[in-house]
Formats: C-alpha cells, structure tokens, sequence
C-alpha cells in the first residue's frame, strides 16, 4: 500500500480538512484526496462519507463549496472527496472536452485498449481508496457514499455492486441512466466500447433491476430547474424503474421546487444527505 503524503491541513468546525497525495496503483498515476476528519478522530476511528464529484470537479469542488463539514462535525463523521479522473496522464483525446477524460472518469474500470492503463476510477473508489484510509483515524466498517451528478452515478452504481460495503448511499441529481443519455453515451463507448452488457454494468438502472441483495433506504435530490434534468439525469426513468420493482419506499427521490444543478443547490441539502447517512453509521 502507498503512503499519504499530507499537503495541507485546515482546521474548520473543531475538525480539519486534511489534503493528501498518493501514488495510485489502479490509475498509475499520481492522485490527491480531501478529507474532513470531525474533533472525535483525535480520540477514537469514526465512521466516513465517501463523495464522489461531478464532471470538471477536482478533490476540491464539494469541500469548498457544499458546506458540508458542518453538518458532518455536528454527527461526529468524516467526509471523503476523491478527484475525478487519473491526472498528469497525457492520452490523446483526454482534454478535447469537459464531459469527457481529465476530470471525467465515470467511476468505471475502462476495457478500451486507449484508455485501460489509467481509467480505473471504479477499483480506485471501491478499493484502493478503502485500503488508502486505513491510515487515518476511520473506522472502514462504517462507511456510507454519496455524489453529484456523474458523481451521483458513480455513488449509486458502486453501491448497488458492493452493497455489504457501505452502510447507506444517497446522490444529487445523479446521471441515473448513462447508457441512454449522450454524457454516458460518450464516455461508455469510448472507455467501455460497444458492448452493451458492460456498460449494464455501470448503470444504475440497469444495477438496481438486477439487484438481489438487501438494502437499506437511498436517498435522491433534482432540482426541477436543473438544466441537465430531461436531457442527461434521466431521474423519471430511475423513478418509473423504482416504482415497477415495488421498492418505492426503500428509494426516496425529491424533486426540489426551482434549484439547479450547481452548488447552492448541494448546499441547501447536504445536511439533509448527511443525517441520512449519520442514522445508518451511529
Ligand atoms: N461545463 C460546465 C458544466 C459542468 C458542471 O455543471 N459540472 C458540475 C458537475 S456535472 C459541477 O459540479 N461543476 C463544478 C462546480 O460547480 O464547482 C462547467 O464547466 O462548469
């Protein structure tokens, strides 16, 4: 296992927000993560909330603009915010937009040849980050996960394929549907190429048809003024799926009257996400 370098430390809320950088053996590259670590890591492990951040975000984006440490000191628990993509990797094609490559990593394993080596953000996630954070005062066996928008996807997807590994999952405005919008479409061919049964393998609607485990309640907020709502989320179609299953009352999704897919959006309800996750990790 790699060692944690700490790149800087601020304290906030009695805890600190800690950045680290590793060298990662799934993406072969160099990586960096925050993470929020509450005043009770001082004393004992406490329990963490993975989040997993949206297309052009870094490590940086929900830290410094959800507030979610707050909420997170309030209920003792740490918070942990990956980066998005492999980065200082050059492949051709990696920076030509922002929905695609440096910064947009779909939180999945590619099997295109191009893209193989580095584009392994779905081992990253569920296992080398787990390893990762046995380093720091977290308890491993409770740990719930969370994301926005591709983050949202990767946080729904990672827990319907490793549902014993967290405790809880929840996502803002989530790309719920990949293979059947053009951000998923784009990424699921090109990392993924065309065969269709692997990319049912990272879609969440797809997942949860299939899923045979148990699991605990999962929570959604979409904005109704979010631009990306019919074109990209695909959230009716998570819901219609979630209704034709019957699983009505383990998936909670809200559509949030005239809030958007940015930020302040995050912001209005984090703390609603985080008690969430806090009533399954106590
Ligand atoms: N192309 C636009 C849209 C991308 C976008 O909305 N990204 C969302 C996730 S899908 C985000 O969280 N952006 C970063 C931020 O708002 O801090 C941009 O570059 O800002």
């Amino acid at each position: 296992m790699s060692s944690l370098t700490k790149l800087s430390s601020n304290k906030t809320f009695g805890g600190h927000v800690i950045k680290y950088e590793h060298a990662s053996t799934e993406l072969d590259c160099t990586m960096k993560f925050n993470v929020f670590l509450p005043k009770e890591a001082d004393q004992s492990p406490v329990p963490a909330i993975y989040f997993l951040s949206g297309l052009t975000c870094t490590e940086d984006n929900f830290i410094q603009k959800s507030g979610a440490m707050a909420e997170a000191a309030k209920h003792g628990l740490a918070l942990i915010a990956p980066d998005t993509s492999p980065r200082g990797v050059s492949i051709e094609g990696d920076s030509d937009s922002w929905d695609f490559g440096t910064g947009a990593g779909f939180y999945l394993d590619a099997t295109d040849p191009k893209w193989a080596k580095h584009y392994r953000m779905y081992s990253y996630v569920s296992k080398e980050l787990p390893e990762l954070i046995k380093q720091l005062p977290i308890d491993a066996t409770r740990v719930s996960i969370m994301g926005h928008s591709m983050g949202g996807h990767g946080a729904l997807s990672i827990f319907l394929k490793n549902s014993a590994q967290y405790k809880s999952a929840s996502a803002f405005s989530p790309i719920a549907n990949p293979m059947n919008c053009p951000w998923g479409q784009k990424a699921f061919s090109n990392y993924l190429g065309d065969n269709k049964d692997e990319w049912e393998q990272y879609d969440t609607v797809e997942l949860l048809k299939s899923f045979q485990g148990q699991h605990n309640h999962v929570l959604v907020d979409v904005g109704t003024s979010d631009n990306f709502l019919q074109g990209e989320l695909k959230i009716d179609t998570l819901q219609q799926t979630v209704d034709d299953l019957g699983r009505a009352d383990q998936w909670k999704i809200r559509y949030q009257e005239g809030y958007d897919h940015s930020y302040f959006f995050i912001s209005t309800f984090v703390a609603d996400h985080i008690q969430h996750h806090a009533s399954y990790l106590k």
